[in-house]
């Protein structure tokens, strides 16, 4: 039984964790019309793209730094109460700028919210600062320029995401350099909608110490020892893979291969309501369906914490909560 465990996220979209009855509530507040992107009170659509708007309509209802601070508590509040002593949140600086609050107001509400939550749960919280993809790597450079002024201390990390049909890894390395340059951890979005090369190129060009996905590094044997030799952790998220249709079903997911090779690998939900998980129903699944101990969930528990964006002191407390 996994309820009862400790767990831990390295990936989690803050906007992408809006439970759809926050939404509509937000949607009443500003009096924004929803059926395009939810109905009967579930998000709706059919693909990447389609959920990519989803997304970003959700996004679009928090336009106060207080609407970002009870998006954060709430969240947070939600996943402390099933067991999550530590969550790395993706933000976006972009977010705050498209609703004209600003990046520093965007982050200042959601750091209020997380602190908020853990004066209520003791949940610990970092934020990893995300350029999007598909916006270009003008924009990326701008965001990673943001977060390397570091502009708050829960800002810890920089990532990519967003679609990842779109450009090429090495279109976004002084994005990289400057982020890692400022002496954040570094991760990326790969080998999620494109395959293996995506990952390699990840590595090649970013040399990040995670991935975010990178479960497409199946397709090539070779890579999946390079990902075990070099210790890169994998932020894995099956609930989402499998509701985008990047493997069928929780049967033919490669978490337990890239175990089974050595990759260290980590459970988290990315978008959990757009995809019909949630932290615990990830660490369930990997208990019920994909077959993993306790001691091998507990396992990448101790993953995520070891390689969470985290000062020392703070990674020996949350080990030694488990
Ligand atoms: N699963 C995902 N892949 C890429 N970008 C994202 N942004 C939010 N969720 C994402
Ligand atoms: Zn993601």
């Amino acid at each position: 039984m996994t309820t009862s465990m400790p767990k831990a996220e390295l990936h989690c979209h803050i906007e992408g964790a809006t439970p759809p009855a926050l939404a509509l509530s937000q949607a009443a507040r500003y009096g924004i019309d929803t059926t395009a992107f939810i109905r009967a009170g579930a998000y709706a659509w059919q693909d990447f793209t389609s959920f990519v708007q989803s997304y970003d309509a959700t996004a679009n209802l928090f336009r106060t730094e207080q609407d970002y601070a009870l998006l954060a508590e709430t969240y947070l509040t939600e996943i402390a109460q099933a067991g999550a002593i530590y969550s790395e949140l993706i933000v976006s600086p972009d977010q705050g700028d498209a609703v004209g609050i600003g990046a520093d107001a965007y982050i200042a509400g959601l750091a209020e919210g997380a602190e908020r939550a853990k004066a209520k749960t003791g949940i610990e919280t970092r934020f990893i600062i995300v350029g999007i993809r598909h916006f270009g790597p003008e924009r990326v450079v701008k965001a990673a320029e943001y977060a390397a002024r570091r502009p708050h201390p829960l800002i810890t990390g920089f990532n990519l995401a967003g679609e990842e049909r779109m450009h090429r890894v090495a279109d976004f390395v002084r994005a990289f350099d400057i982020a890692r340059d400022a002496g954040l951890g570094i991760t990326i979005h790969a080998g999620e909608l494109s395959g293996a090369f995506s990952v390699r190129d990840a590595l090649d060009h970013v040399r990040p110490s995670r991935i975010s996905h990178g479960v497409r590094a199946i397709e090539d044997a070779d890579l999946v020892r390079r990902l075990a030799d070099e210790g890169v952790v994998l932020e894995v998220c099956p609930g989402s893979n499998v509701a985008l249709d990047v493997f069928p079903d929780f049967e033919s997911h490669p978490l337990r291969a890239l175990h089974a090779a050595g990759v260290r690998v980590t459970l988290n939900a990315d978008d959990p309501p757009f995809f019909h998980t949630s932290l615990a129903r990830e660490y369930a699944l990997a208990s019920s369906v994909m077959g993993f101990s306790d001691v091998e969930i507990l396992g990448m528990t101790r993953t995520a914490i070891e390689a969470a964006f985290v000062d020392e002191p703070t990674r020996q407390r949350l080990l030694a909560a488990l």
